[in-house]
């Protein structure tokens, strides 16, 4: 994406990891210790899903007491939580959709927006706008891999981190394809873990996932 005042760029946070853990943080005194968990894993860029009530406070706690992490907020769905997201100190910003002012809101800021696609319309309605990189949600419903491999044909160039019902058994496949540099899944951050507080087993699940690749 070129033509935006964005503090990093998209293929900044793609590049970082191939693994983007979608957070759904209920309790406050979870988020630290959570994302300690991932970063001692070697995943370092996080998204913390707007889902709960102490989503907000949770990325301004992360931006801050974990500055080795790349802190983002998914959910994103219109221009308000943008903003909102953004105040809290948020890095980028993923959505599971995109509008039209949506995408217009976020190139006029400082944070870059991967915004979310299930077909190619969308993705040429971003590509009008300047966008080149998108979230593909839900990928397993969407069509998954094969969907993404039909994608690579008209839309050279265009990039993907595949979101939405990818586990332990296909992020492979999805990282193997020529146009995803990352995935997003919540297995590696299973609800049941952080209800138990098992930090330990979440930082295990990132190490065996990273070397599975
Ligand atoms: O709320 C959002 O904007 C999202 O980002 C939705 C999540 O990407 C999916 O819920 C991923 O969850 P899994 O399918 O469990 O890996």
């Amino acid at each position: 994406m070129s033509d935006n005042n964005w503090s990093l760029q998209p293929q900044d946070v793609f590049k970082r990891s191939p693994i983007v853990p979608v957070m759904v943080i209920n309790k406050i005194e979870h988020a630290v210790p959570l994302a300690k968990a991932l970063v001692a894993g070697g995943i370092s860029v996080l998204e913390v899903t707007l889902r709960t009530p102490c989503a907000l406070e949770a990325i301004a706690k992360i931006a801050k007491e974990v500055p080795e992490a790349l802190i983002g907020a998914g959910t994103i769905l219109n221009e308000a939580q943008l903003q909102h997201a953004v105040d809290a100190g948020s890095q980028f910003i993923i959505t599971p959709g995109a509008t039209v002012d949506l995408l217009k809101a976020a190139i006029k800021g400082n944070v870059p927006l991967i915004p979310g696609v299930a077909s190619i319309s969308e993705v040429m309605v971003g590509m009008e706008l300047g966008y080149t990189h998108f979230k593909f949600f839900p990928a397993e419903a969407s069509g998954g891999v094969n969907a993404l491999k039909s994608f690579s044909g008209p839309l050279a160039n265009i990039r993907f981190c595949p979101t939405g019902g990818i586990s332990p058994a296909t992020y492979k496949d999805y990282l193997a394809l020529d146009n995803v540099d990352c995935i997003g899944g919540s297995w590696i951050a299973p609800s049941d873990a952080v209800d138990a507080e098992d930090w330990a087993r979440i930082t295990q699940l990132c190490k065996e996932a990273l070397n599975g690749l």
